[in-house]
């Protein structure tokens, strides 16, 4: 199959300030952006994937850090589930990230880099900023919007602030509220990354010195809740990592890398930092933190959605522990409740809650027949 051709990421001003939940404007916001496919004449083919935590706008074209693979290449593309043959994708990084569009490690109108200046954000205010985008881009109304994990929450909040903007909401591996125990592993992270004295109260940029060490633990911690028991101990269980010179590992007595997946985490956990910004980090965990959906809208989550025209379909795996599968049918009373049209499929797959990154062909299936 061929590999999708994306335009170069563009980047563009909103034209106008970007108000939001906290109560400041944010003006100048600038969104980093790619597309795939052709806009059709009457512009009703647009699908709008909004990405996850760490994710960004190469959706499907090479990373131009890591150089590997969009992190949706098996889901979009031509002749793909979400087939750029007919759609119109678009993936935009969210603000408060740091691949292009405005967040802590871009400039101020002063020329410095916002650091901790920048304002906190909300999953609503992300989401207002993409429909800012989709006005100037001229899309009125999405086919469909499409996203994970966090990406999911975007299209929830989108259903439910913007409910003219979007004929279907696909919402994958999500919820509608950051629970407890979410919120408990992103404050772990955030202390990791502030404990580390090369944070400097978010003012290191330039310095040569990043918090990588505080980011790397952060991701660690936050890996293992992408991930499920059984497919850690499928692909390492208790063995031993093999030593540098390439003798068969073993205990050391001291706290090296002994076991595989020590190495494969520490892997984890350095690799994220040559890609993602530490101040990022703890602006995107604290937006999905504050994620509650039914809060925003009087404290019921049926009236989120009571404006909502679109049809929805909620996907959630088996294996998920950090977005539940109880979640998604919470989510899923609720729209019965809105009276929304909605489908609900939990799929069966080994990867935990990063399984719809993954090689799961019934989400194919599932994201190709909901697009239809
Ligand atoms: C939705 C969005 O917006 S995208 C989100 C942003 N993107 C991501 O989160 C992608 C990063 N996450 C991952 O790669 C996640 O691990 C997954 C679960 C999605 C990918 O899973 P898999 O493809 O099965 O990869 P896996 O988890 O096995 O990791 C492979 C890596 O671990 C390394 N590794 C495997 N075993 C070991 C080990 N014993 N010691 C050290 N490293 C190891 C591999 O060398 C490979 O490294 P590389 O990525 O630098 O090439
Ligand atoms: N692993 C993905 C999903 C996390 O929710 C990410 O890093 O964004």
């Amino acid at each position: 199959m061929a590999t999708p051709r994306p335009l170069p990421t563009t980047s563009l001003q909103l034209p106008d300030p970007l108000p939001l939940d906290s109560g400041q404007v944010l003006d100048g916001v600038t969104m980093a952006y790619e597309t795939y496919g052709t806009l059709a004449s009457d512009r009703r083919n647009a699908i709008l994937v909004p990405h996850a935590l760490t994710g960004d706008q190469h959706l499907a074209s090479e990373h131009p850090i890591t150089g590997k693979p969009g992190w949706w290449v098996r889901m979009v593309g031509p002749g793909k589930p979400i087939d750029t043959d007919r759609f119109f994708v678009i993936c935009a990084n969210v603000i408060g990230s740091c691949m292009g569009s405005s967040g802590p490690a871009a400039l101020d109108s002063d020329g410095r880099p916002w650091a901790m200046r920048f304002p906190v954000i909300t999953i609503r205010d992300m989401v207002r900023a993409q429909v800012a985008l989709l006005d100037v881009l001229g899309i009125e109304r999405l086919h469909a919007v499409v996203g994970g994990s966090m990406g999911g929450m975007q299209t929830l909040s989108l259903a439910a602030n913007f409910p003219d903007r979007a004929d279907r909401v696909l919402a994958i591996a999500t919820t509608a509220r950051h629970s407890a125990q979410n919120i408990a592993f992103h404050e772990v992270g955030r202390q990791a990354i502030m404990a580390d004295p090369n944070w400097q109260a978010g003012d290191y940029y330039g310095t040569g010195a990043a918090p990588d060490k505080g980011l790397s633990v952060a991701r660690m911690a936050a890996h293992i809740t992408y991930l499920s028991e059984a497919g850690l101990t499928g692909k390492f269980g208790r063995r031993f990592q093999d030593r540098p010179d390439g003798t068969a590992g073993g205990r050391s007595f001291g706290f090296d890398a002994d076991f595989q997946v020590e190495s494969y985490l520490r892997h984890q956990g350095l690799a994220f930092t040559d890609r993602f910004d530490a101040n990022s980090y703890l602006y995107i965990t604290r937006a999905m933190d504050y994620f509650d959906l039914a809060e925003e809208h009087g404290g019921r989550l049926a009236d989120a959605f009571a404006g909502t025209r679109a049809r929805f379909c909620v996907v959630s795996f088996d294996t998920d522990w950090l977005y539940p599968t109880s979640e998604s049918r919470s989510l899923v009373q609720a729209l019965n409740a809105a009276a929304a049209p909605v489908s609900f499929v939990e799929l069966s797959a080994p990867y935990g809650h990063d399984s719809f990154l993954l090689d799961v062909p019934a989400l194919d299936r599932v994201v190709k027949g909901f697009l239809e």
